[in-house]
């Protein structure tokens, strides 16, 4: 028997499966790589079944839990549910949650001697007025309590954060902003990459403040 969720829950399912799909179209996603999940108005969570696709997501198989993490209906959660919940527990403007294998954050991600406090030094506006500083969130094997433990001290403070040699982590007050978010750090880690060794204008302390206080 199918179940039968409220139209919101419905209007999230078809939400997550439309991002999903649009990340992995326009690849910022690969083979079953990454997690989605977002707040129900029910109090629940709904996120991605771990080893899934974002491109194939099944609406009525995404899992549900609580957010004592309490699997309630769906696949199997996503190994990194933890560090999910974690954020939604430690963030009250938290009510969506990415995160990608994407090939510029993850490269980033990769590099020695990163700023841990904020490793995208800003040299264009958008970034700043969007996300802000994204700190490093050291090694860890996916899947680790240890990842949870670390984002529910940072939560509070940042709106993503980049997880050593594994990828980026995205909040966003809808799974749409958490998403937008992600790009645009992507894309700017593309840009850091293309800039390479040559000399950058950053922005200047007094412009990004300009930025913080808008
Ligand atoms: O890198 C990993 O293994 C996870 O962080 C991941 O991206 C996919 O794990 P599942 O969500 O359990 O598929
Ligand atoms: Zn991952």
């Amino acid at each position: 028997m199918t179940e039968q969720f409220s139209s919101s829950e419905q209007q999230a399912r078809l939400e997550m499966v439309k991002l999903g799909a649009s990340f992995f179209q326009r690849g910022y996603a690969t083979g079953s790589a990454g997690n989605l999940s977002l707040l129900l108005e029910d109090g629940n969570l709904l996120a991605t079944p771990t080893g899934s696709c974002l491109g194939e997501l099944d609406g009525n198989r995404l899992s549900k839990v609580t957010l004592e993490g309490e699997w309630i209906s769906g696949d199997k959660p996503s190994k990194e549910i933890a560090f999910h919940r974690a954020l939604y527990l430690n963030n009250p403007d938290c009510k969506a949650v990415v995160h990608l294998h994407s090939h510029y954050l993850t490269a980033l991600s990769c590099l020695q001697g990163l700023d841990s406090e904020n490793c995208i030094r800003p040299f264009t506006p958008y970034v700043v007025m969007r996300v802000g500083d994204v700190p490093v969130v050291p090694y860890y094997k996916p899947g680790d309590q240890r990842l949870a433990d670390d984002l529910a001290q940072l939560a509070g403070k940042y709106r993503a954060f980049l997880l050593a040699n594994h990828g980026p982590v995205v909040v966003g007050k809808s799974l749409r902003e958490a998403a937008d978010n992600t790009e645009e750090l992507e894309e700017t880690a593309r840009l850091m990459f293309t800039l390479g060794d040559r000399a950058i204008r950053y922005l200047t302390d007094s412009e990004v403040a300009e930025l913080r206080s808008r």
